[in-house]
């Protein structure tokens, strides 16, 4: 089952990301009062980390239990540890370092520094995805996993390049096309850097909820043609689904290309 995919049109990059920052903190609040712990897949790149920092800024962020969420990551530039480059790191400035959450509950990509090439770290996020799936169903044993293989994703956060990329699932390239396994190597991204561990879409597609944030005019293509229905191997971002939401957040920018029968779709309802 997938949900069909709603947008909402903000005035500017920064009302889109508070606006997203507020989705956020009410998702992982009502996740939290109906099960305690509440699991968020994160997003790197511009959006994302606007994002981050509006949570931050937000007073309402205090509503969340933080130690109480899972924090994944739906790819990573595969770098040193500390690179500023890694989305990990990125995260880290711009909402965990500000925040108490639990270590054994952020689960960041392994890096350059611990393995010797992508394909090392993605096999090894596998197990660790794995590894939460099987704790999962040992503290709820009807727990409902859309893939026994997956820990349940609440809300998982894409960002959106301007070639449509997602992750780091590039158009035509290998990655976009991997079936059968939850993670995958990139070794030869066309954005730098050209090795990266990513979800799968498959994986990315056992979310509850995906929300797609996207800034700007040079991405405005790409979002009105994964929204116009082309296929996932030539613009990645037209194939990722939540199970019951998949949810567009786009600022006015990014929205001069969507299909006009969508312009009336606005979902504000936060829900
Ligand atoms: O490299 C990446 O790019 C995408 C999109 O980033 P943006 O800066 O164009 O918004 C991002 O979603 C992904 O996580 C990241 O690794």
């Amino acid at each position: 089952m997938s949900a069909e995919p709603k947008v909402s049109i903000h005035p500017s990059q920064t009302s889109l990301a508070a606006a997203v920052a507020a989705r956020l903190i009410t998702r992982l609040v009502d996740v939290q009062s109906d099960r305690g712990t509440a699991t968020v897949v994160l997003t790197g790149g511009s959006m994302g980390t606007a994002a981050l920092e509006a949570v931050a800024e937000s007073p309402a962020h205090s509503a969340v239990d933080w130690a109480n969420v899972h924090f994944w990551w739906g790819d990573e530039r595969f770098l040193g540890t500390n690179d500023p480059d890694r989305n990990a790191v990125q995260a880290r400035g711009a909402l965990l370092d500000h925040i108490t959450v639990d270590p054994d509950k952020v689960h960041e990509f392994g890096s350059k520094d611990e393995f010797p090439d992508e394909n090392a770290a993605a096999l090894d996020y596998a197990e660790q995805l794995a590894a939460a799936a099987r704790a999962e169903l040992d503290i709820d044993a009807d727990a409902v996993q859309p893939d026994p293989r997956l820990p349940r994703f609440d809300v998982l956060l894409l960002g959106v390049g301007p070639d449509a990329h997602i992750a780091s699932l590039f158009p035509e390239m290998a990655g976009i096309r991997t079936k059968g396994t939850t993670t995958v190597g990139v070794a030869d991204a066309p954005k730098p850097p050209p090795q990266r561990v990513s979800l799968t879409l498959e994986t990315i597609n056992t979310a509850q909820e995906v929300w797609l944030s996207v800034s700007g005019s040079d991405k405005a293509g790409a979002v009105g043609l994964a929204l116009a229905g082309a296929g996932h191997v030539q613009v990645p971002a037209a194939g990722a689904r939540g199970v019951r939401k998949t949810l567009w957040l786009i600022d006015q920018d990014a929205a001069q290309k969507l299909p006009g029968r969508l312009i009336d779709q606005d979902d504000e309802s936060g829900d």
